[in-house]
């Protein structure tokens, strides 16, 4: 099929492409994207080839992958505390799992690009009238009128911009001193450290910090050494808008071969996952690890032909499937898929999102989540694992480290009364700081239990 054809950063023009917007304008559409076409890539290829690195790991059950943050990053959300707050939360998360689990924790952040919204539908109701639905602050915004949910292309070279500050901050943080072993302590918010889970959290760091003292009356350096004051911290998003895409895709001047340089890792979404789709042909050229989301619908056929078309050559790292099932499909539903992948002989990361199978409407009207739900599917997804003799490599999930209430549950035992409290997710709903470690904990236990 399509995986034999030539392909070129532009080739997926000819496929049909789901949850595009209806830009208004085609001339300032052009006149964005050859901006963003002339601007520095974000990242470099070397870094993805890294990452791919990693994730062959995860693929062969030596790692474990935590891909978290944002549902959608805001322009007006944006701030040095937020992007340090939701880094010290995937931090404290990640060690939480390295030193329960015993093997490392790849990390990647739904970070520094994670602008673009598929839709269920493309208006919402609002009175009497049907506005364009908000798709993400990379193409409109959210205000309910129809001059705010006007695709506006200026918001691409905008995405673009925050983009690269956001990196820019994440690689002085994560280089730079803040995610260094030794201030274990320092990454804990004051609103967590109360809790249970932070007290939790409090004496895995003491644990650690005992463990430093004793390498270091050994002899053993633990100050200049970089496994120890560094961290990789990944970016990725969905890779919804092509156009965008595919203006910040380049070619590798070492290996000849092209990257989409928006981001280490992309995704193709459930909505967009076509075979014979524009988001498919996309992905299927570039070098970057890629991702897919794989719903309750999917059958062995179709995760097969997927694996071939956008993996062909078998390069273990380079596809990881994203289980997003719902709490009660996901062991009966995975099984047959993990068998299928499995015979076929194609290395995958397993990862699994529990948020997307899990959203409802609350007697409120908020859209939320609990979190026994996002715990169960988990469960379910670890379970499967175990049945098939394959690797649970990771978790797939929207977070901020924010005292927010958008999810419900949690060991604070958040209701629906509660949601209006701190509700300001753009889109879905994330899970809070405590909400975030206590899962931490609860998926150790049961990856610890698996090993
Ligand atoms: O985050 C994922 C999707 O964009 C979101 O769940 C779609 O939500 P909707 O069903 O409200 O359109
Ligand atoms: C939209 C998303 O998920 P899905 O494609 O699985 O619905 C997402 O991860 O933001």
């Amino acid at each position: 099929m399509s995986s034999r054809e030539p392909w070129s950063p532009s080739s997926w023009q000819e496929r049909r492409a789901g949850q595009q917007p209806h830009w208004p304008d085609t001339g300032a559409l052009e006149g964005s994207l050859k901006t963003i076409a002339e601007m520095p890539p974000l990242i470099f290829a070397e870094e993805c080839r890294s990452l791919q690195t990693h994730l062959g790991q995860v693929a062969a059950g030596n790692a474990f992958l935590l891909q978290a943050g944002d549902c959608a990053e805001s322009f007006e959300e944006f701030s040095a505390d937020n992007i340090r707050e939701k880094l010290r939360v995937i931090l404290q998360m990640a060690i939480i799992l390295t030193y329960s689990v015993g093997v490392p924790t790849v990390k990647v952040g739904r970070m520094a690009g994670q602008f673009a919204k598929p839709r269920s539908s493309d208006f919402e109701k609002v009175g009497d009238l049907e506005i364009p639905s908000f798709r993400g602050h990379i193409v409109n915004d959210p205000t309910t009128t129809e001059a705010a949910r006007m695709p506006d292309p200026e918001r691409l070279v905008q995405a673009y911009n925050q983009s690269a500050s956001t990196l820019n901050l994440l690689r002085a943080f994560t280089k730079g001193g803040f995610a260094d072993l030794s201030r274990v302590h320092a990454w804990t918010q004051e609103f967590v450290a109360a809790s249970p889970q932070g007290q939790r959290y409090e004496q895995l760091a003491s644990e650690i910090e005992r463990a430093l003292s004793f390498m270091r009356a050994c002899g053993i350096e633990t100050e200049q050494n970089a496994s120890l004051s560094e961290v990789d911290v990944f970016t990725s998003h969905e890779a919804l808008i092509l156009g965008y895409e595919e203006a910040l895709t380049r070619k590798d001047s070492l290996t000849g071969e092209w990257y989409d340089c928006s981001a280490h890792m992309l995704w193709i979404g459930e909505r967009t996952r076509e075979l014979d789709g524009a988001h498919v042909e996309f992905l299927r050229g570039v070098g970057n690890p890629i991702g897919c989301k794989v719903g309750p619908t999917t059958t062995a056929e179709y995760l097969i032909e997927l694996c071939e078309t956008l993996n062909p050559s078998r390069i273990p790292g380079r596809l990881t499937l994203i289980t997003r099932m719902g709490a009660d499909k996901i062991e009966d539903g995975l099984r047959p898929l993990l068998r299928a992948v499995t015979d076929s002989g194609h290395p995958v990361v397993w990862a699994c999102d529990p948020m997307h199978g899990n959203t409802f409407t609350a007697p409120s009207g908020r859209k939320t989540r609990h979190f026994d739900d996002v715990l169960r599917e988990i469960g379910g997804f670890v379970r499967a694992h175990r049945a098939e003799g394959t690797w649970p490599g990771g978790i797939h999930v929207e977070l901020t480290g924010d005292d927010v209430t958008e999810c419900l549950g949690g060991s604070e035992e958040l209701d629906d009364t509660q949601l209006d409290d701190r509700y300001q997710t753009i889109c879905d709903p994330r899970l809070n700081g405590r909400q975030s470690v206590d899962l931490a904990f609860r998926v150790a236990e049961l990856i610890r239990d698996f090993t």
